[in-house]
């Protein structure tokens, strides 16, 4: 779970928080708004339209983005024909979630709601979106407008159901779809509040098993509650809240079917009304103590057992080695691997006056740089440059984050003339990073060098899209799934737009592909799907050869790195791979190099297909920790003749895997606590997190912490973060999710 973004937080929730008049003032809003050209046959518009009113007007009662995002995964996993919601309200999540199942191929959404005002708010707003094909809103309490759709053979089967109406109706409507057998296994409910603010019997009725359901059904229930009682545990303010129009409630009284059980699973998630991630801070300074005493006592045990210390070289032999990027964990592993095994002078950049790379006993120096001012680079290019003219460097490694990856191939270029010779860079030129980034570039390139790609194709107008997309196949052909990635949009935009295509009907994927929007200014490429599992790899090459190398199933969000052993076939193939695209670079090809693959099939008959490059350090070089070979693996970029005959460093075998605490005890820890003390959780469930954490703990490493070098671990965690978390507080800054590797916050 990341933390909230406040900058997405609604207005505060007042007494009296909707039915007052403001959903209709919404319409006025929605529909005088300045850009409701642009809102118009737009969904994400509209979204964003109702956002900005319960921002900057009035609170809504809406799911909001992140719980929405959840949501929208399981649509484009579970891929429902037929969509149900139970309480649509303003349309927010009807719009939303809608949109989605369109893209995944569905075709039916029916949203539910009893008051006739809301219900005539969400038409409205469904038209003005371009969903009112798929979207069918039905006016009424959900209970008799089930009963209704089902005797009317409008609805015959629910894949996908959200419940987000009046809680104790959670129970008996979900019942109720059993009973008529809209529900039925391999139907999916996604329920929201039974969190916060609960939903006891729901909970209970989805988790118990048919014996259990049998029992409560003939009565033989001991002490648990009472059949029927759906409003049990659940607080009075949420049983009343819609007493004002409903004076009384009423409920389905149907038994269900028994013989159903649920898997089931909770997810937390935040309303828009947002939690402060004051709640971090807080975990940091709990925690502090604990820290506190474990760098004392590594202090203590590395004046008893010193590293040995490298040979030092004759006078003037010492060579200056700058590594940028050392806030984070790829950085400072480089850093950590040549301090303990070379003896030459080490210093380290980064743009944060809070790095916790200046503390590291493996820096002799640390230096800050000037961060991009918006657009402008240049102030950031002058000060790498300054840094590399006054310490005399005599070798740079960059490690530093992909949004500068071509302003430090610049930097190359400008020192080499302003040196007026070669300037030894673990760092690929401008042109090459940009080649290399580009997705559409990148596959072009790959493909021009004979090794496999996945089809791919760069469109320019929504005509060639749905050209590719609706193609007549050759006889005997399957049926090829693509996807649509913009080209030179952030990484966001990419998220959502992973949609597979083409649709079951050509008229769906035409108004798709039309709604996207394709021009020679937001060009796209259309890519072949490749259904497989993801991996990573992280290379540096110099003058053009493979020096060393690694790969590992890509987990990013798990922050987990196991190495894949280098004897196995798909480290073999992975490393194949990078020695082409190596040695086509020639002399002056020099930097980090690693690729993103998906291989479809497995074991040997496994084809693997490279979806992306980056062409920088990937933090499974921490993976290199102990393996000091990585040393001289850098220093060859000062002996050509070296380089040429070195052998692929691989790291160390047996390879501990690694994880990073500060991410661990958050959603491995924490939130299951919480949850067991709440009683929310499956004590089962609970227990595989918590052993996987004490796994982990146990046999695993940490990417930061380090006996030698413990002060850089206690930086980050109570200075670096709390500082970032303090000043995002006050400043209101945009983030959403952090990545304690890479020490990045930013939107999800
Ligand atoms: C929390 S809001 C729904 C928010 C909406 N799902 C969204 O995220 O945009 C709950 C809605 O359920 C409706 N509702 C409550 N009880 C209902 C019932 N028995 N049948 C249908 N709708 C109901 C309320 O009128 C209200 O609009």
């Amino acid at each position: 779970m990341g933390s909230f973004d406040q900058t997405k937080a609604y207005v505060p929730q007042e007494d009296t928080f909707f039915d007052d008049g403001r959903e209709i003032e919404l319409l006025h809003f929605i529909y005088s708004h300045p850009n409701i050209d642009n809102i118009r046959g737009s969904p994400k518009n509209v979204l964003a339209a109702i956002n900005e009113f319960g921002r900057t007007k009035k609170y809504l009662m809406n799911v909001g983005e992140d719980k929405g995002r959840i949501v929208c995964d399981l649509i484009a996993d579970v891929k429902p024909k037929t969509m149900v919601e139970l309480g649509g309200y303003v349309g927010y999540s009807c719009i939303l979630y809608a949109d989605a199942v369109r893209a995944a191929g569905g075709k039916q959404y029916f949203s539910l709601e009893r008051n006739p005002e809301f219900a005539a708010v969400i038409s409205s707003l469904v038209d003005l979106s371009g969903l009112d094909s798929i979207v069918k809103v039905v006016v009424g309490s959900s209970d008799e407008s089930l009963a209704r759709l089902y005797e009317s053979g409008v609805l015959t089967h629910i894949d996908l159901i959200f419940l987000d109406h009046y809680k104790p109706a959670y129970t008996t409507d979900l019942k109720l779809c059993e009973e008529l057998g809209l529900i039925t296994p391999g139907s999916v409910l996604a329920a929201d509040n039974v969190i916060k603010p609960g939903n006891p019997p729901y909970l209970e009725y989805v988790r118990s098993s048919i014996k259990e359901k049998r029992e409560r059904l003939n009565g033989v229930d001991e002490g648990g509650a009472k059949e029927g009682d759906s409003t049990q545990g659940i607080s009075e303010k949420t049983v009343k809240q819609y007493a004002n129009r409903y004076a009384k409630e009423k409920f389905s009284n149907s038994p269900g079917n028994p013989n159903l059980v649920y898997e089931s699973r909770l997810v937390n998630s935040f309303e828009p009304t947002g939690v402060p991630n004051v709640l971090l801070i807080l975990l940091s300074f709990t925690t502090l103590p604990f820290s506190a005493a474990l760098v004392v006592a590594c202090y203590v045990y590395g004046r008893l057992f010193p590293l040995p210390k490298p040979l030092p070289l004759p006078h003037g032999e010492r060579k200056t080695i700058l590594v940028t990027g050392v806030s984070m964990s790829k950085g400072l592993a480089i850093t950590r691997v040549l301090s303990e095994h070379t003896p030459h002078r080490l210093i380290g950049a980064d743009i944060s006056v809070f790095s916790p790379g200046r503390v590291s006993c493996a820096l002799e120096k640390y230096l800050v740089l000037t961060l991009p001012d918006g657009r402008d680079a240049e102030p950031y290019i002058d000060s790498l440059l300054q840094v590399i003219k006054s310490e005399s460097v005599d070798l740079w490694i960059s490690c530093s984050s992909v949004v500068a990856a071509v302003e430090d191939g610049e930097v190359v270029r400008l020192a080499e003339q302003e040196r007026g010779e070669h300037f030894e860079a673990i760092q690929f030129r401008g042109d090459v990073v940009e080649r290399l980034h580009e997705k559409d570039q990148f596959i072009d390139y790959i493909k021009s060098l004979d090794l496999p790609v996945p089809e791919s194709y760069r469109c320019t107008s929504s005509d060639e899209v749905i050209g590719i997309l609706t193609g007549k196949r050759r006889k005997g052909e399957e049926k090829r799934r693509f996807i649509l990635k913009p080209i030179g949009v952030d990484d966001r935009a990419r998220a959502n737009m992973m949609t597979m295509l083409p649709f079951e009907k050509c008229e769906d994927t035409v108004e798709y592909v039309k709604s996207l929007r394709v021009s020679s200014k937001n060009p796209f490429q259309v890519q072949q799907y490749i259904s497989g599992a993801e991996y990573c790899t992280h290379a540096l090459v110099i003058r053009g050869r493979v020096v060393a190398f690694t790969c590992c199933p890509s987990s990013e969000l798990l922050m987990h790195y196991e190495a894949i052993p280098p004897s196995s076939h798909l480290f073999q193939q992975m490393l194949k791979f990078t020695q082409r695209v190596a040695e086509d670079g020639g002399e002056s090809f020099s930097g980090h190099l690693s690729f993103d693959f998906l291989a479809e099939g497995e074991g040997r008959t496994s084809k693997l297909y490279p979806i992306e490059c980056n062409p920088h350090a990937h933090t499974a070089v921490v993976l290199y920790l102990s393996t000091p070979q990585l040393a001289s693996a850098y220093l060859s970029a000062f002996s050509p003749a070296k380089s040429a005959e070195m052998e692929i460093v691989t790291p160390r075998t047996p390879t501990p895997s690694y994880y990073w605490i500060g991410h661990g005890i958050v959603v491995l820890f924490i939130l299951p606590v919480l949850y067991l003390l709440l009683g929310l959780n499956k004590a089962s469930e609970i227990l595989d997190c918590m052993t996987d954490f004490w796994e982990h703990v146990i046999s695993w490493r940490d990417g930061t912490f380090m006996v030698h070098d413990p002060v850089r671990f206690f930086v980050l965690h109570h200075v670096y973060w709390p500082v970032k978390f303090v000043r995002s507080l006050i400043t209101g800054t945009r983030w959403s999710r952090t990545n304690v590797c890479t020490t990045k916050a930013f939107e999800q």
